[in-house]
């Protein structure tokens, strides 16, 4: 596959009604590569959806361009633009007594002229698509009789049929289990890793920060461009939680629930897995620890380990309440505080 790249300039994303504009995103300017995977994100209803279609020309921008390989895309046919972008919408497909083999073949269309038949090289693209996403088993099953995550992996297979430089998928990780999530990412790495430009919109931020080159954060003011890290890094992450129950620890790399109450706990012993998971159990009870070698707190958990059996003391002598179980402590603590 040769280089692609897409220029967003000046690029207004939105809708208009009869009064004007009733949605309208800030000016876009950004640079996407070959090789890149790329999360979307930003919160319900900031623009996500309404940029991918605007990119992938379904509908009008306000104002601005999209130049893929340097050509204005405003200026490409139909049946060219299909060759370049393919675009796989967030509802998975339900096509009526269609099978999959029968679905994914019209991804080869853009390919054909009016009338035109499938060629033996557009039916071996199709079965290395299937065969890619690991459906070959399921090519005469009709499309409206699989499961989330096998038509969303069918989907791809389409994407992969259309053999374009550049997809872009609106939120292909939504109703799928954590397995087929990271399955269906590592599907799409391939693809980006062989050349492409893949562009996904998602609300999983687990997944995408795992696993994906580029972050478009999308803010109601405006979009942060940048690697995961670069995100993290910049504090950009806090603005697009602006919650008052959720707020992203810079230290563990996770959103956490924002308590009211700050009471101090410490956690001795000598295993560090599982004092770290009684402080994630504690936090959830809204106290703030801290993971020592010494009880600094009015509350102390100690965590002991003998024979293989752990327990927990809470306080520093041998006569404080002891349980077999975090379940236990909780529960304890839950009806002291
Ligand atoms: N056909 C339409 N006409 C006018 N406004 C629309 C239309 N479709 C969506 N909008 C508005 O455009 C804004 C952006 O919607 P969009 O679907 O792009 O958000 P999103 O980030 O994809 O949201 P979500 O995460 O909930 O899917 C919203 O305020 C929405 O109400």
């Amino acid at each position: 596959m040769g280089r692609v790249v897409i220029d967003i300039k000046g690029l207004i994303p939105g809708y208009v009604n009869g009064s004007g504009a009733s949605f309208k995103y800030p000016a876009l300017n950004i640079v996407a590569l070959n090789n890149e995977l790329i999360a979307l994100v930003g919160r319900n209803g900031v623009g996500k959806s309404t940029l991918l279609r605007t990119l992938s020309r379904l509908q009008p921008a306000l104002s601005g361009n999209v130049y893929i390989n340097g050509v204005s895309t405003n200026t490409i046919s139909h049946s060219e633009f299909a060759k370049l972008v393919s675009f796989i919408p967030s509802e998975p497909a339900h096509a009526s007594h269609t099978t999959v083999y029968e679905f994914v073949a019209m991804a080869r269309y853009p390919y054909k002229g009016w009338f035109e038949k499938l060629r033996a090289d557009d039916h071996e693209m199709v079965k290395k698509a299937i065969g890619a996403v690991g459906m070959w088993s399921y090519c005469n099953r009709f499309i409206d009789n699989l499961s989330d995550g096998e038509r969303q992996r069918v989907m791809i297979a389409f994407a992969i049929a259309q053999d374009t430089p550049i997809i872009i998928m609106d939120e292909p990780t939504a109703y799928l289990d954590l397995p087929n999530k990271f399955e269906v990412m590592r599907l799409l790495r391939e693809q980006s890793a062989s050349g492409k430009i893949v562009i996904i919109s998602t609300h999983d931020l687990q997944t995408a920060f795992g696993l994906v080159d580029t972050i478009w954060l999308m803010l109601p003011d405006g979009i942060r461009v940048g690697a995961p890290e670069d995100i993290v890094l910049s504090g950009s992450l806090n603005r697009l939680m602006d919650s008052t129950s959720v707020t992203f620890d810079i230290k563990t790399g996770h959103f956490v629930y924002k308590h009211n109450t700050r009471k101090k706990a410490s956690i001795v012993g000598a295993d560090s897995h599982v004092k770290r998971w009684t402080a994630h159990a504690l936090q959830r009870l809204g106290f703030e620890v801290q993971l020592t070698e010494n009880c600094s707190s009015d509350i102390c958990v100690q965590v002991v380990k003998q024979e293989g059996k752990v327990q927990w003391i809470l306080g520093t002598t041998d006569r404080n309440p002891t349980f077999d179980s975090i379940r236990d402590l909780t529960i304890y603590l839950k009806s002291k505080i």
